[in-house]
């Protein structure tokens, strides 16, 4: 699918949390979206995905403005973004397994069908000897797996996968970067995070201050180390 951001604002109240932006995400696009916490990346992907309406400025998938599509039209197109939350967005009461499944199901994915791609989801993030446990039973750094095992297993065109390392140890934070390049070799795919992860050197930084897209293009460290004032 193919992502614009066309003068795209957001705002809660008065107060401006993404300045117009403009960016054109084509299809296969690897990128990382950095800046610091507040910068307004997640803003950003959740721009992207439709999960925000723009204050002002538009989002377009294949060139479609995603505010004048219908809801039932908006939920369709959704089914070819996976998110990676923060947060893990797994249901208590599910299984691992039950977990990943679900979407699959959801999109009418035969049942055999189904578990087998869960079941090889669950192995290529670690967690094929997790797939009968609650997420209760997880540490966090597995329920991160598992939340990011639920997102690819739909396959999806576009991964906007935020802050998918915070918190983890240095093995599973490698095994999580190993999976979403794996992953993004058939699509997508956009990594929030607050500094560039030395296991994912994507080849586009679309770098935020203070809701301001600072820079859109190769990477470019010496903005993680410049003050403030530099980039204003
Ligand atoms: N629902 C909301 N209501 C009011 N302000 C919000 C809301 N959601 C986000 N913000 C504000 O918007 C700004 C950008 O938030 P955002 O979550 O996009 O930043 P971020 O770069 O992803 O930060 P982090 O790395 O800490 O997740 C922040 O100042 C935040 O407080």
């Amino acid at each position: 699918m193919d992502l614009r951001a066309e003068a795209l604002t957001l705002r809660y109240g008065i107060r401006t949390v993404l300045e117009p932006t403009d960016c054109h995400v084509p299809p296969g696009t690897q990128a990382l979206v950095l800046g610091r916490s507040g910068s307004g990346k997640t803003t950003l992907l959740k721009a992207f995905a439709g999960l925000l309406r723009p204050s002002s400025g538009r989002v377009t998938w294949d060139g479609q403005d995603v505010s004048r599509l219908s809801a039932p039209e908006r939920r369709a197109q959704q089914a070819s973004f996976g998110f990676v939350f923060q947060t893990d967005a797994l249901f208590d009461s599910l299984t691992v397994r039950q977990n990943v499944m679900q979407p699959l199901l959801r999109r009418r994915v035969p049942e055999d069908e189904a578990r087998e791609r869960t079941d090889a989801v669950l192995r290529s993030v670690g967690l094929a000897d997790a797939a009968d446990t609650l997420p209760e039973r997880l540490s966090g750094g597995m329920k991160k797996r598992a939340g990011l095992a639920r997102a690819i297993a739909a396959r999806p065109a576009v991964l906007l996968a935020d802050d998918p390392f915070a918190g983890l140890d240095p093995g599973t934070a490698r095994q999580v970067a190993r999976v979403l390049l794996e992953v993004a070799g058939q699509g997508t795919l956009l990594v929030a995070a607050p500094e560039a992860p030395v296991d994912l050197p994507l080849p586009r930084w679309l770098y935020l201050r203070s809701g301001r897209l600072v820079h859109d293009g190769a990477p470019a460290p010496q903005l993680e180390s410049a003050p403030d004032e530099a980039l204003a």
